[in-house]
């Protein structure tokens, strides 16, 4: 079944278009990255999809019905940001107890398990939390609820290194025993790629590339040797990056169209072959100029 279905989605806040003819289909019960530069409109898709929002042209469709104002698509979404607002005269303790009552398939033990574990206090309020606490206490809110639509928009702002992990394995772990359809924004593919099954990359407010972590993987490789050596293998075939290392020396991203037969050819020149991981690809097919940050010195 189709849980998202966009067709040429657009949306303007004033002169500025935030989403553009973006059209993408996600199936149900999969775990799907929201990846994209600062201000590629992430945030803006997704509150669109959890109903916040309205489109300004074009169709969106979440659970077969158009999400702005629906009580269908609510009750059956959760969205997650560090901005979640809740009532400042709640204790955490009792935002729980509240939550529990809003969603259908809320798992009060789950949420009290991950409540000890993080180690809170019931009787902390949740605008006196850190930053990366809040976060942590939204995340709880996000997975508890257990909603058919979860939307984790950078749901890590301000964790530690250690928390973060805690909280892709805890995502990982409860997605297994209860699937259900998760979209989560986040600038940390590399740490964030060992539970997404799906990566949707937009650029600009258009979707750029939409397809399974695993092919991703395999989209690319890395070629670094002499700058003629490389020269001469990129003529012709897909780069999708390059940059110079030293004063002879290059590397270059480029996709994988090469026969195993090829790739062998290129290995016995010398060239040395990598591979290319999802969050370096994400970022180098998003750069929005060639140099890279290296330019803006280079001109001093
Ligand atoms: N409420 C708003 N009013 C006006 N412009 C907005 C508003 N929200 C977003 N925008 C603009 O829309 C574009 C997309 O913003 P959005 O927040 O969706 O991007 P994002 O990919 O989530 O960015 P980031 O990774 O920095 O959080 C940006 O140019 C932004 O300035």
């Amino acid at each position: 079944m189709k849980v998202v279905e966009c067709n040429e989605l657009t949306k303007e806040h004033g002169q500025r278009k935030a989403l553009s003819n973006l059209s993408v289909t996600i199936e149900e019960n999969k775990i799907t990255g929201l990846i994209g530069r600062n201000g590629s409109g992430k945030t803006t898709l997704l509150k669109i999809l959890a109903g916040f929002w309205a489109e300004s042209s074009g169709q969106v469709n979440v659970f077969s019905n158009r999400p702005f104002n629906s009580l269908f698509v609510s009750a059956n979404t959760v969205f997650v940001d560090d901005q979640m607002n809740f009532p400042t005269a709640l204790t955490l303790k009792e935002i729980l107890e509240q939550a529990s009552k809003f969603y259908e398939k809320w798992d009060m033990d789950l949420a009290l398990r991950l409540f000890d574990y993080f180690s809170f206090d019931s009787k902390q309020i949740h605008n006196n939390l850190s930053k990366g606490n809040r976060s942590t206490f939204n995340m709880i809110i996000g997975l508890a609820s257990r909603c058919a639509l979860t939307i984790f928009d950078e749901p890590t702002t301000g964790m530690d290194a250690a928390v973060r992990k805690d909280f892709y394995r805890a995502l990982l772990k409860d997605y297994l025993a209860h699937p259900r359809s998760i979209i989560i924004s986040s600038h940390y593919l590399d740490e964030l790629e060992v539970v997404l099954e799906d990566v949707l990359l937009i650029e600009e407010g258009s979707n750029l590339l939409h397809m399974p972590i695993e092919e991703l993987k395999e989209y690319a490789i890395g070629l670094s040797g002499s700058s003629d050596q490389i020269d001469g293998w990129i003529s012709d075939i897909d780069v999708v990056h390059t940059n110079t290392v030293g004063l002879d020396s290059k590397y270059a991203a480029v996709k994988n169209d090469f026969t195993g037969e090829a790739l062998e050819q290129i290995k016995r020149s010398g060239v040395q072959v990598s591979s290319v991981s999802p969050g370096d690809l994400c970022v180098y097919l998003t750069q929005t100029t060639t140099g890279g940050i290296d330019d803006v010195f280079d001109r001093s």
